[in-house]
């Protein structure tokens, strides 16, 4: 069985779980759930640089990253570097995340917040708004197109953005729908973990221009942007490049002032 798929049937097991402990109305009792989300979607169509910087300690394809800094400090100094958004990771078991990381996060700054899971039901949804995200991503290798459309349309009633995450044509294909606002293509591959920007490159003459464009992973160069801005993208989502030094916030500032 491939990372990815193990991944999925841990989160389906956890949601279960959760569901048992946390009731929905106590979710929607959080003082951040009638919070106004902010857009990031409109964050990287008027801005230059397009980046969003994640807050990572470790992952499947990279055992630890970087434990040194609290999430105060790194997502502030992302901030300050002038990130689009932030994208939070709140998987524990895989990435050492939680939805504490983002409540930190969403009290530490004013741009918007990715709840960065391994999304299969609603109940993750209204987790994100209770809080502090701002939009939602859902991993197209992992949902049917029912199921997009089911969840994308409650994240939207919940005024979240979505970003959708492909990685190859198929995916895409069976994806496009208007209740999407970004569209963003993962340059790993999430079950080998292959990592190149020609995924980006091949799948953005078939993103429609509705869409924003998002590249996602292994990106750390300004050369790599330089390389898939012709192609239409605004977003680009980087990890592990920012956290693996020993000041994240620095390391983006000084990647930020060179686009
Ligand atoms: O990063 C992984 O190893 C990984 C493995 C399995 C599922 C998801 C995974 N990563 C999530 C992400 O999408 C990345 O953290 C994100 O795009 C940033 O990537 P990077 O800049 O390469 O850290």
């Amino acid at each position: 069985m491939n990372i990815l798929d193990r991944i999925i049937i841990d989160k389906r097991r956890e949601v279960i779980l959760k569901k048992s402990i946390i009731p929905v109305s106590q979710l929607e009792a959080s003082v951040l759930f009638d919070r106004k989300t902010i857009s990031l979607s409109q964050n990287l169509k008027n801005s230059n640089s397009g980046i969003i910087a994640e807050h990572k300690r470790r992952s499947p394809s990279k055992a630890e990253i970087n434990y040194s800094f609290t999430v105060e400090e790194v997502v502030k100094g992302y901030e300050n570097a002038g990130a689009c958004g932030i994208s939070v990771l709140t998987d524990g078991k895989y990435f050492g995340g939680s939805l504490d990381d983002l409540l930190l996060a969403r009290a530490s700054v004013n741009i918007p917040l990715l709840r960065k899971e391994f999304i299969v039901d609603e109940y993750q949804i209204l987790e994100a708004k209770a809080h502090g995200a701002d939009l939602i991503l859902l991993i197209a290798a992992v949902l049917t197109r029912d199921e997009i459309k089911s969840l994308s349309e409650f994240a939207k009633s919940l005024d979240l953005e979505v970003l959708l995450e492909v990685h190859n044509s198929a995916e895409l294909e069976k994806s496009i729908m208007p209740s999407l606002d970004m569209i963003g293509v993962n340059n790993r591959n999430l079950k080998t973990f292959e990592v190149s920007l020609d995924f980006s490159k091949q799948l953005a003459d078939k993103i429609p221009t509705d869409f924003v464009k998002v590249s996602e992973s292994g990106i750390s160069s300004i050369e790599a942007i330089n390389e898939l801005k012709p192609y239409g993208y605004k977003g680009f989502l980087i990890g592990e490049n920012f956290m693996k030094t020993n000041n994240a916030g620095e390391s983006a500032k000084e990647f930020i002032s060179k686009l």
